[in-house]
């Protein structure tokens, strides 16, 4: 299915009619398509610019980046310590800045979003709260292939909560065969193991093959079996419309290095859904900036926890990093994540299309091909490739990435990404695999 931009009706054209002409008719006509020039394109060593597709591991640079984090540095040399509440942006509320955009961009109300720590710590911070094992109650659900880090995170709480983290985890796998996951099976699991399952935690949209997963479906699910639900989106904030709130979800957590352009190793966002906002009693890791903002600095005072999402926080946070996600969130604040989508749409649905053209015995795309059911994300699985396959993209000039055994991850984001850069990449791949 393809979309096109003159008409939201899908249709059909010849492979002629969609070639480089097209693709150049399509920048044109984007509406988005000055967004690109606010960010930094790598480029190789003669000067010319990259195919850069790789915005699902890190997004890149966008131009402002630099002057937020320099009114940021100028601030510190200028004020030191009154920079706290004497910056421009004063350091004290800085996360505040942030809430409304993010909780936007989420679908999230401000109360229910911040910012703060990296992301696996921030999973472990939720579950310390979502995670509550009973002697009945005490496995946690994920998908089968999560991401590392989370699969870690999780047999990790197991252990620390005293169970075997093998019996205590359950994992939603895919049919044999298949890569992608079947919410019968989901049911099928919580129909047995329900009553055992304390928390499920998903990969919104999973890594290695971009399906985003029914948020709302997994949530009502779970619930109704007495679990607690939770999403790691790091593949899923500023990509997908994640629609948190409605959700129902208990939690979530996002990192903003991928598709919020926010740096290496940015912070990460965390969502609690308002029906937590001021319950007193769930127990949470703290820290001072936990704390009644009024009475913080009274030092002696009897804890009393913020309400709402900011009640999870610890530390006072690294302000250049915050620097770098407002300067991003001004990005997605002044776009908007519905255009973003819409344009996402079609500039995936166009590379879908261009590489359905190489043959099923070339390469299969394991992402899902209904566009509500993943990002912008494809990833291609390449028969009988190896890792050596890869190499020669990245001297051919494209930047994507390549997962174990035999996955190109290829992420064409709105923001930065043209039609150009889509067609240029598939031409690319059939010079590599002798397609042309
Ligand atoms: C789904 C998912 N979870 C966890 C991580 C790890 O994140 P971090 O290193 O920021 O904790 C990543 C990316 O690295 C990821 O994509
Ligand atoms: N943060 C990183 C640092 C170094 C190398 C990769 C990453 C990634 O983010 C990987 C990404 N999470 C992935 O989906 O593969």
């Amino acid at each position: 299915m393809l979309f096109l931009l003159q008409t939201e009706k899908p249709f059909k054209l010849s492979n002629y009619q969609l070639g480089l002409d097209y693709a150049k008719k399509q920048d044109a006509l984007d509406e988005l398509s000055q967004y690109r020039t606010q960010f930094h394109i790598p480029k190789d060593k003669h000067g010319n610019e990259l195919i850069y597709l790789c915005g699902n591991s890190l997004g890149l640079q966008p131009k402002s980046t630099k002057s937020y984090i320099n009114q940021e540095l100028e601030d510190w040399a200028n004020l030191g310590v009154e920079g706290h509440t004497d910056a421009k942006n004063p350091w004290l509320p800085y996360h505040e800045f942030l809430a409304e955009a993010t909780a936007k961009l989420v679908g999230a109300k401000p109360i229910e979003v911040v910012t703060m720590n990296s992301l696996t710590a921030n999973l472990h911070f939720m579950m310390a709260s979502f995670y509550k094992p009973t002697k009945e109650r005490y496995k946690i659900l994920i998908e089968s292939d999560a991401f590392p880090s989370d699969k870690y995170a999780v047999e990790s709480q197991l252990r620390h909560h005293g169970y075997d983290d093998k019996e205590g985890l359950i994992l939603w796998k895919p049919r044999e065969g298949e890569e992608l996951l079947n919410y019968e099976d989901l049911e099928a699991i919580l129909k047995t193991h329900g009553n055992e399952i304390a928390l499920i935690m998903i990969g919104g949209v999973n890594y290695y093959t971009g399906q985003f997963f029914d948020f709302k479906r997994i949530t009502s699910l779970g619930h109704s079996y007495g679990c607690k639900v939770g999403f790691d989106c790091a593949h899923g904030a500023g990509n997908v419309n994640l629609d948190l709130h409605n959700s129902g979800a208990d939690f979530a957590v996002w990192c903003t290095y991928k598709y919020m352009n926010s740096g290496p190793g940015s912070l990460s966002g965390c969502f609690v859904h308002e029906r937590h906002a001021y319950d007193k009693d769930l127990n949470r890791l703290t820290g001072w900036w936990s704390h009644n903002k009024d009475t913080r600095f009274n030092m002696r005072h009897e804890f009393d926890v913020l309400p709402g999402a900011e009640g999870w926080q610890l530390s006072n946070p690294p302000i250049l990093s915050m620097a770098a996600i407002k300067a991003s969130l001004d990005m997605f604040n002044e776009v908007g994540i519905e255009k973003l989508i819409k344009k996402s749409k079609k500039l995936t649905g166009y590379f879908e299309y261009l590489l359905k053209d190489l043959g099923e015995d070339t390469i299969r795309i394991i992402t899902p091909e209904n566009p509500d059911e993943r990002g912008c994300q494809l990833s291609i699985q390449v028969l009988k490739a190896d890792k050596s396959l890869h190499d020669k993209f990245t001297e051919a000039g494209v930047i994507s990435d390549w997962r174990e055994p035999d996955v190109i991850r290829c992420a064409p984001v709105p923001l930065y990404n043209s039609f150009e850069d889509v067609y240029l990449m598939v031409e690319k791949m059939k010079v590599i695999l002798n397609k042309n």
